[in-house]
């Protein structure tokens, strides 16, 4: 399938055929599975940018916090355990405040996964018309993986069921609080909130996933738009059941329009989406009771139809939506 802004410009300048003694499974995974003839590694690259991640006003460990748990996520979604990563940071200005406490962040949540910091590069961003382009910050985070192991985006077969981890639509519900356009009642903002500044990337799930999950991928850019490519990759398609879909005491607070946009459309969940044959029902169970992780079956896999994902409502109404998931290029060709 041909796709829109941000995917068509991977596809169409940044998918080369490797080549070289090291190769991955290609592009269009959470992260390139590399047998290094030692053993295989699981190895990823994510950035954040002001304005585009994150807001002016964010608290700057926050920033460093998040930054390395979107990578730890996408070794989740593969079933790595975290290793090592690098740090490329670009700033406008020297601010030893801001760097402390972005630093204090970032070494939290690599001290708590084991996740160590080996390198990188720091760089003043580049200035244009007298300003500084703002901050961004570039991880690559890698993890290794038993031999022949590693989950993927691609093997999701017919009559396999769908699961979900945690509850999905806060950060993305919190965004639209911060901007003034959604509210919910004062004392659910703290945990709505957190949602979006401190996402938990399931990294035990991710590895008690391995050999029980047939496909796997965070969700990022929404809980349509990273099953779409599940889906794309398994070549098959998907019905879900909106009402089996785990959502937070908040977002039930907000209308059913803005718990579908949320839920279905708004990323930056970290959450992880993986589908599994029946038969290993039990042991997703008991991977989510091991790490401590909610896991809920929101639908099932089916044949490739002419529609990727069908959602059913209790009521057979469709489900209108917004926003189709978060694309950085989205109709800009
Ligand atoms: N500039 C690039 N060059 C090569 N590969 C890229 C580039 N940008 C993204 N990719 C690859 O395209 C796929 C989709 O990217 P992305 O949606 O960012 O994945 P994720 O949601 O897991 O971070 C990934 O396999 C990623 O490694
Ligand atoms: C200031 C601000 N604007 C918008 C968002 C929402 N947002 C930013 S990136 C993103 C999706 C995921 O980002 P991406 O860089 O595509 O991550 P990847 O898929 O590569 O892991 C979302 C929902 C935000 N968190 N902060
Ligand atoms: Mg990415």
């Amino acid at each position: 399938m041909a796709e829109a802004g941000e995917f068509q410009i991977i596809e169409k300048f940044f998918t080369y055929q490797t080549f070289g003694a090291w190769k991955s499974q290609g592009v269009g995974d959470d992260c390139a599975i590399i047998d290094t003839g030692a053993g295989r590694i699981a190895v990823t690259c994510d950035m954040m940018a002001l304005g585009t991640h994150f807001l002016p006003d964010a608290d700057p460990e926050d920033v460093g916090y998040k930054a390395l748990a979107v990578n730890l996520s996408d070794l989740a979604a593969a079933g790595a355990v975290p290793r090592a990563f690098f740090l490329s940071i670009g700033l406008p200005r020297r601010d030893d405040g801001w760097l402390a406490d972005f630093s204090r962040g970032l070494m939290k949540l690599a001290r708590e996964s084991g996740c160590a910091l080996l390198g990188g590069d720091t760089t003043r961003t580049p200035e244009v018309e007298g300003h500084h382009a703002p901050e961004t910050i570039s991880i690559t985070a890698m993890g290794d993986l038993p031999a022949g192991m590693g989950l993927t985006r691609k093997g999701a077969k017919p009559g396999d069921d769908i699961w979900v981890s945690g509850t999905v639509g806060d950060a993305y519900a919190a965004l639209k609080c911060r901007w003034g356009a959604w509210s919910v009642m004062p004392d659910l903002e703290p945990a709505l909130f957190a949602r979006m500044d401190r996402p938990t990337p399931r990294i035990a799930l991710g590895q008690a996933l391995l050999g029980a999950a047939s496909a796997a991928a965070d969700i990022s850019d929404g809980l349509l738009a990273d099953l779409g490519h599940i889906l794309e990759r398994s070549g098959v398609s998907a019905e879900i059941e909106w009402e089996k879909i785990p959502t937070s005491v908040a977002l039930q607070s907000m209308t059913p329009a803005r718990q579908h946009e949320a839920a279905l459309a708004g990323g930056d969940d970290y959450e992880l989406i993986f589908t599994a044959p029946p038969s290993s029902a039990e042991r997703i169970y008991e991977a989510g009771l091991l790490s401590g992780t909610p896991v809920t079956r929101i639908g099932r896999v089916i044949e490739r139809t002419s529609r990727a994902v069908t959602v059913r409502t209790p009521d057979g109404l469709p489900v209108l939506l917004v926003t189709e998931g978060f694309d950085h290029f989205r109709n800009e060709e």
